[in-house]
């Protein structure tokens, strides 16, 4: 028997509840192939704050540490909106991201076929989307200084600061080469190239990198033009790499050619130390303990936790497998559901999720 420790950080609003599905599901694979999980809980985000003090306690990063893996629901919520930045759940978060230097965010984009018709995009234009967004997630605007408000001579002034080293941008760009190597060996990189001088650098970096990668077809796109390709064309993309906050905007919007937002995981890679897994979607304060948010998110990021912290590929293909099976069942919560007869609630779709992982159709 192998055993694992792994954090995990439910935080706000549905984070409790789809977190509490991935948790389920993981015990499940631990009876099935033999696999202790000892799971380990810790604050962050906004029930951080109020019990704490700060959205990211000293305790929590200390469990993170310890840990093979890290499971994060989601942080936020209208409670926390105009506290200071310092205590502003958002900046937990971040902070974990930093602490566990998780520069690496590999969110990718599936269609389940099942779902071809959840998209509000048309089915031809939806159908067989693969895509591997590789979002650089530790620089760039989300953590450069100064940052700050301040009263100047014409009244209230702000500044954000975009900040990259050439050292950050190699090693990310290098990631999505790697990543391409092991699909289709397409990589766009996105960039604004035409007005900004950090993605200016961002792309020699990348034409530079290329020369070591000479089996990856590399091209550059714009993202303005890249949001736009995303819903003209999205099989034209296989691997995306871009900056931090590009590969924030773009997930969101790619989440759609496979349905909805509650059904895109995402991994955070740092060089070594535990990564980190959390579906893309927020805490969704508008449906929050309401037991109806889409676990599948949070399902498919342990699907990638058992993949690439623990090395066990065969279950992490297992989940992927419950979870397909479940949509070509009928089964749907209420985001993918539309008219649909047969809308679960969170908790029932966890259930037959597990349900599928004991009970799997030959096929
Ligand atoms: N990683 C994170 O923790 C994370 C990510 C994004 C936003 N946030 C935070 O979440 C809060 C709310 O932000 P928002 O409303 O802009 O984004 P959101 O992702 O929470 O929600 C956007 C929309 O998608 C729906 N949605 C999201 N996840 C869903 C799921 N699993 N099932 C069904 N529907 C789902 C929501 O109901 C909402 O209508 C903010 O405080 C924001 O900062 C946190
Ligand atoms: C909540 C916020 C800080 C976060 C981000 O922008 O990275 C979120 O939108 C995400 O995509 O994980
Ligand atoms: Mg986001």
């Amino acid at each position: 028997m192998s055993n694992y420790k792994i954090a995990v950080l439910p935080g706000d609003g549905i984070g409790p509840d789809v977190v509490k599905e991935a948790v389920q599901l993981l015990e499940e694979i631990g009876n099935q192939y033999n696999h202790q999980f000892e799971f380990v809980y810790g604050k962050i985000g906004g029930v951080a704050v109020d019990e704490a003090g700060t959205p990211l306690p000293e305790k929590t990063v200390e469990i993170c540490k310890e840990s093979d893996a890290v499971l994060l629901g989601a942080v936020g919520g209208p409670k926390w909106d105009n506290e200071s930045p310092e205590l502003k759940p958002e900046t937990g978060l971040l902070g974990i991201r930093k602490a566990l230097q998780l520069y690496a965010n590999l969110r990718p984009v599936t269609l389940f076929s099942s779902l071809i018709h959840s998209s509000p995009l048309k089915r031809e234009v939806v159908l067989d989307t693969d895509i591997l967004i590789v979002r650089e997630l530790t620089g760039g605007i989300y953590f450069g200084s100064p940052r700050e408000r301040r009263v100047g001579e014409k009244g209230v002034e702000v500044i954000d600061t975009l900040f990259y080293t050439e050292a950050e941008m190699e090693r990310i760009i290098r990631k999505g080469f790697e990543l391409a190597q092991t699909r289709k060996r397409k990589l766009t990189s996105v960039d604004k190239a035409n007005v900004l001088e950090s993605s200016r650098l961002w792309r020699e970096v990348a034409n530079r990198v290329s020369c070591d990668y000479p089996d990856v077809a590399l091209t550059h796109m714009l993202v303005d033009n890249a949001a736009m390709q995303l819903i003209r064309n999205p099989r034209q993309f296989d691997v995306i790499v871009t900056e931090n906050m590009f590969g924030d905007i773009l997930s969101d919007e790619a989440s759609m050619l496979t349905g909805s937002l509650g059904m895109l995981p995402s991994a955070s890679l740092g060089v070594e130390g535990p990564g980190l897994y959390e579906p893309i979607h927020g805490s969704a304060p508008d449906i929050a303990g309401k037991d109806v948010a889409n676990p599948l998110a949070t399902i498919l990021s342990a699907a990638l936790l058992l993949r690439h912290s623990l090395g066990l590929s065969e279950e992490a293909y297992a989940v992927e497998k419950a979870v397909e099976q479940a949509l070509e069942q009928g089964f749907r919560t209420h985001d993918i559901g539309g008219e649909w007869e047969r809308v679960l609630s969170t908790t029932q779709m966890g259930e037959v999720v597990r349900g599928n992982l004991k009970a799997p159709i030959i096929s």
